[in-house]
């Protein structure tokens, strides 16, 4: 009794060691369809990362320009990925240029967070870094790791981004690169505060707010940001932040003397040429396309192909049936009174093989 217990233990044993190998790929494969995210970022295939703050790092040593750009989905994530742009930033001007607001303010961090997902199974090598939105990290420094840690753990982002440097964004900063987030600044035009600002206009025209400028780029950097983005600004004194740092400086309207340039997708690609978004397209941006006018092209000809009966044609109507069944459809259809109905579909499949013959 007792033997025969033992002996179904030690087969069970062997029997489940045998087991083990399949059942912990089963495992991971369950934990991985339960938690989408972690096939993504974590899976034993998914690619190693090309870059990382530690080749930012060196291209920023060998005072190689960094370039960076916004997507806010698959399609424009793998766009950005596959033409090598070092960063991707999940920007929070995905409320203007995709959810069509007149600002950045409405986006809340759910919102972030699902654009971050898409993003992130679209990039397999750039460096990700999300925008905190407006009312995510300003209540306390508490908040702002928790939004921070919600951008990695649920966004899939390397790193997180959040504007100002009053010394309380100074310290929020802190915290999160305390709580293992890296973090990058962002100073000049800092279009979350438009409501004090008063519009999207140019920073630090005068000596005075170019100086408090200049400090606060230094003490985000003292806080331990990996790097600042530097919007709307002159020139001169971008060139000075970036002299005054060991961390790059990523220009928008900020001039040559950066060490990296960022620019909005929708903008540089021409997305918005239409008057009606000119708002949003800042005159410092050069349109390296006009895909906004091919796109509107491609529609006109397509709504016009279908109203003149040229789309689909035979050509993009590729599912097909046999002759033998087409006979037994129509003798079925005519017995059953259907005379039109099986005349069409005759019609339908001659024209159908005359395409085909066509063809060859
Ligand atoms: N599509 C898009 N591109 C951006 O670069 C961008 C956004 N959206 N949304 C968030 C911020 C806002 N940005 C902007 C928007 C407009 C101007 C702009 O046209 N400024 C005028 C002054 C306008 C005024 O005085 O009110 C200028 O002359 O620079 C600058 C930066 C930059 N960011
Ligand atoms: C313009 C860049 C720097 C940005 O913050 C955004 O796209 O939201
Ligand atoms: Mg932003």
């Amino acid at each position: 009794m007792l033997l025969n217990a033992v002996r179904q233990l030690a087969c069970a044993a062997v029997a489940g060691q045998q087991a083990l190998l399949p059942a912990i790929a089963q495992f991971s494969r369950g934990m991985a369809s339960a938690h989408p995210e972690i096939q993504v970022y974590a899976g034993p295939q998914a690619p190693k990362k090309a870059v990382t703050l530690r080749t930012l790092r060196a291209k920023y040593e060998k005072q190689q320009p960094i370039c960076m750009a916004t997507a806010y989905d698959y399609p424009s994530a793998v766009h950005v990925d596959q033409a090598d742009i070092d960063i991707i930033l999940v920007g929070d001007s995905v409320s203007m240029v995709v959810h069509g607001h007149d600002t950045t303010l409405p986006i809340t961090l759910d919102d972030m967070l699902m654009h971050c997902k898409a993003v992130a199974r679209g990039a397999a090598r750039a460096f990700l870094v999300g925008d905190l939105p407006f009312g995510s990290y300003e209540l306390s420094t508490t908040e702002a790791v928790r939004s921070a840690i919600r951008m990695l753990k649920e966004g899939g982002m390397d790193a997180v981004k959040l504007e100002g440097g009053s010394p309380a964004r100074v310290e929020a900063a802190r915290a999160i690169v305390e709580a293992g987030v890296a973090v990058m600044g962002h100073v000049g035009l800092t279009p979350q505060s438009v409501s004090v600002l008063g519009g999207f206009r140019p920073q630090a025209q005068v000596a005075s707010e170019a100086v408090r400028v200049i400090n606060q780029a230094k003490a985000l950097q003292a806080s331990g940001c990996f790097a600042i983005v530097l919007e709307c600004i002159p020139a001169p004194i971008a060139a000075a932040v970036t002299k005054a740092l060991r961390i790059p400086t990523i220009g928008i309207g900020a001039g040559p003397q950066c060490s990296g340039q960022v620019l909005v997708y929708h903008d540089l690609l021409g997305m918005m040429s239409h008057p009606h978004h000119a708002k949003v397209t800042p005159k410092f941006c050069k349109r390296y396309a006009e895909v906004g006018t091919i796109i509107q092209q491609a529609l006109v000809q397509y709504r016009q192909e279908v109203a003149d009966g040229l789309f689909p044609g035979q050509q993009y109507s590729p599912y097909s049936i046999q002759q033998q069944e087409v006979d037994l459809l129509v003798k079925e259809l005519e017995s059953s009174g259907m005379r039109d109905c099986a005349a069409a579909v005759s019609e339908a499949a001659e024209a159908a093989n005359a395409a085909k013959q066509q063809q060859r």
